[in-house]
């Protein structure tokens, strides 16, 4: 059960009303209509899963498998780094980003201790059809895909009886009328141009600096299709490595890098695109590829300098648990042997791998296995670079903040509260602080939906939840009233079994295009929202048809919220997914330190802009969610269960239920309704 303890506040001391507490209605609502989770979404950590069952299920298959002390690798690959592309004398030289050269003398030895360094060059052999509409080709962006959506259909046309170990899409020759003059197409001789990187010849040679770069140690393969994957033993390299995880460079983004990604992807290798290292020669090709690894595979996005200090100091193990704990899932599997111990001797000593076997068998022989499944290891993964992101953005704030630590009163608390709420009034300079709430690079799926961490200054953060129990127990807020915010909302949730049930603010009487601040302090919960039934959602990448979830796949992002954190949720977020909090029936010894912490109990403070008013003897009614629009068209407030409450019981339901609703047609009369029954 959830405790709600309502805070009526006064919009100004000179005016003689109070606002109307939308919780009144909202949480009476609630009490009716609990609606529990039955079902698991499996499709809740990446889509891909079921546009790709046959791979992804082979490699779940094998990392499920139990037995254990087997780590799993990463792998750094640098696709096409040849003078074709990197020289201004090359055939399609691709545009020197800055430092690029630079970076990668870093990258690549730091590397080293962590895992593989690959190189990979392409070679020209015969002409490779890229999207073909059969499927059998590699999947780019260029060429007539450019415009329109990616035709990835061929890939969902696998069978299941294909031999996954082979590259999921194998080009043929192109037939002289499927010729592609895109010229990015460097792999297509037409009757205009030669391919690039021909064989023995010097564009397909790597520049002086590039080979001054490469180990002895160092993995160096051969492709001639644009996916590395492609007539070639990578992907056995890579299991027989037991590489689960690649870091990808090279040129350019929307071929070779784009075919790559897209086919580890499917392998069920994690993808982290090294931004700043990555060639291109048109940025809106760069960018449309990385949109759809992140959007489809989703494949994290970092600098490369973000790399090496995430290698170098992995986020410790309390921001990388994963915390599923839903009644309808299973939790979590124990992640301390995610990270991996990239010494060849261990690894060997551990496993040594039958080539042959696997390609049969389709999964490591049963001494090897991983202790996680493959959706922990994509979520924690994923979990892990947001963490370090947050953590890396959160810096300057803390020296913003020092001098107000000096004393840590509830003014101190209100006065930090104001000045978290003029920041996300001015959304700029709240983005250097905050990240995309379903995770960076997720800017338009979160719809303006941001998390911010370390909240508050740390001394004041260490105080706050005991200053703050007491209030919620003995009196209302204090007045909190901010620019864009005139309402806070106080909840306790004793214990992990205390939840609110999946929901969409009623917007009823929130101001149009403002946004719900969630403020978090005490035990760590996790929000999860799932996309409506039935909705297609317009924020998500758009597939072919132009909707980007199919009305039956629903999405689930699970954020977890830690002490001291806030989250700005979006109108747009709140009509698109219902949210809630469940009971989180793990036993115990599954809960973190921080969901232990405050004796697992947490106060959550939700900051609303309200744009309907009560009179302060709650007699009279008026603004936007009455009947009388204005102060002087105030009316008297309806209470009891009459015709009217059933209709607001109505709309509020059709808001629960679609993720766009026609507000002037379920909500423009108003209501006048204060209390449900
Ligand atoms: O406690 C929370 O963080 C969520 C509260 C909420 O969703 C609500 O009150 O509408
Ligand atoms: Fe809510």
């Amino acid at each position: 059960m959830l405790v709600g303890i309502r805070a009526l506040l006064h919009s100004s001391p000179h005016e003689q009303f109070e606002m109307l507490d939308p919780a009144r209605r909202i949480r009476t609502l609630l009490l009716h209509t609990l609606l529990h989770t039955t079902s698991c979404d499996i499709d809740k950590v990446y889509a891909a899963a079921s546009v790709y069952p046959f791979a992804m299920s082979s490699l779940l298959a094998l990392l499920s498998q139990q037995t254990p002390n087997l780590q799993t690798q990463k792998g750094l690959i640098l696709l096409g780094l040849q003078n074709d592309f990197l020289s201004p004398d090359g055939k399609l030289p691709v545009s020197p980003r800055s430092g690029y050269l630079e970076r990668l003398k870093e990258l690549v030895p730091a590397f080293r201790e962590f895992g593989s360094v690959i190189w990979v060059r392409s070679e020209f052999e015969a002409n490779r059809v890229a999207n073909p509409d059969d499927g059998d080709g590699d999947t780019v962006i260029a060429g007539s895909t450019v415009d329109g959506s990616l035709g990835l259909k061929h890939v969902s046309k696998r069978k299941a009886s294909e031999d996954a170990t082979l590259p999921l899409k194998r080009a043929k020759p192109a037939d002289a009328e499927e010729e592609e003059e895109d010229p990015e197409l460097f792999l297509n001789r037409t009757s205009n141009r030669e391919p690039c990187c021909v064989k023995a010849s010097w564009g397909a040679e790597y520049p002086e600096d590039i080979q001054n770069l490469i180990a002895d140690s160092d993995i160096q393969v051969t492709k001639t299709y644009y996916s590395a994957f492609g007539s070639t033993s990578l992907l056995l390299t890579l299991r027989s490595k037991l590489i689960t995880e690649l870091f990808v460079c090279g040129c350019n983004t929307n071929l070779s890098v784009f075919a790559t990604a897209m086919d580890a992807a499917r392998y069920g290798i994690q993808i982290t695109l090294i931004e700043d290292c990555l060639g291109y020669r048109r940025r809106e090709r760069h960018d449309e590829a990385i949109r759809k690894l992140v959007d489809i595979m989703e494949s994290d996005v970092m600098s490369s300098s973000k790399t090496i200090d995430m290698l170098r100091s992995p986020p410790d193990d309390d921001k990388r648990e994963d915390h599923c704990s839903d009644e309808d899932e299973e939790s979590a599997a124990a992640t301390d042997e995610l990270e991996a111990d990239s010494s060849e001797e261990e690894e060997e000593e551990d496993f040594i791998p039958d080539p042959d076997a696997h390609i049969e068998k389709q999964h490591w022989p049963p001494s090897a296995r991983l202790p996680l499944n493959v959706e922990n290891l994509r979520s924690l993964s994923l979990r892990r670079s947001t963490a370090v992101a947050a953590r890396s953005t959160v810096t300057s704030q803390a020296v913003d903040l020092e001098e107000k630590t000096a004393e840590t009163t509830v003014d101190e608390y209100e006065k930090a509260m104001h000045e978290a709420r003029d920041r996300v009034a001015r959304y700029d300079a709240l983005a250097q602080r905050s990240t995309p709430l379903f995770g960076m690079n997720k800017e338009k799926e979160s719809a303006g939906s941001r998390i911010l961490y370390d909240l508050l200054p740390a001394e004041l953060a260490e105080t706050v939840f005991e200053k703050l129990k007491p209030e919620v127990h003995w009196q209302p807020a204090e007045e909190a009233a901010g620019h864009a915010l005139n309402h806070v909302l106080i909840q306790l949730y004793r214990g992990g079994t205390d939840f609110i049930s999946e929901h969409s603010d009623k917007t009823l009487d929130i101001a149009k295009g403002s946004s719900i601040v969630n403020v978090s302090f005490g035990a760590q919960r996790t929000m999860r929202l799932r996309s409506k039934r039935g909705a297609t959602s317009h924020l998500a990448a758009p597939s072919k048809h132009g909707a980007a979830t199919s009305p039956l796949t629903r999405t689930t992002h699970r954020i977890p919220l830690p002490h001291n954190s806030m989250i700005t949720m979006s109108l747009e977020t709140n009509a698109e997914y219902l949210h809630g909090i469940n009971a989180d029936k793990r036993p115990a010894v599954e809960f973190s330190a921080a969901e232990k912490e405050y004796d697992g109990q947490r106060i959550s403070l939700t900051f609303r802009q309200i744009e309907t008013f009560l009179s302060a003897d709650e007699r009279l009614i008026w603004g936007q969610g009455a009947t009388g629009k204005s102060r002087a068209l105030a009316r008297e407030v309806v209470n009891g269960d009459g015709k009217e409450s059933e209709e607001l019981v109505r709309a509020f339901g059709a808001e629960n239920k679609a993720s766009r609703i026609e507000w002037e047609v379920v909500y423009g009369r108003g209501s006048d309704v204060l209390h449900l029954k």
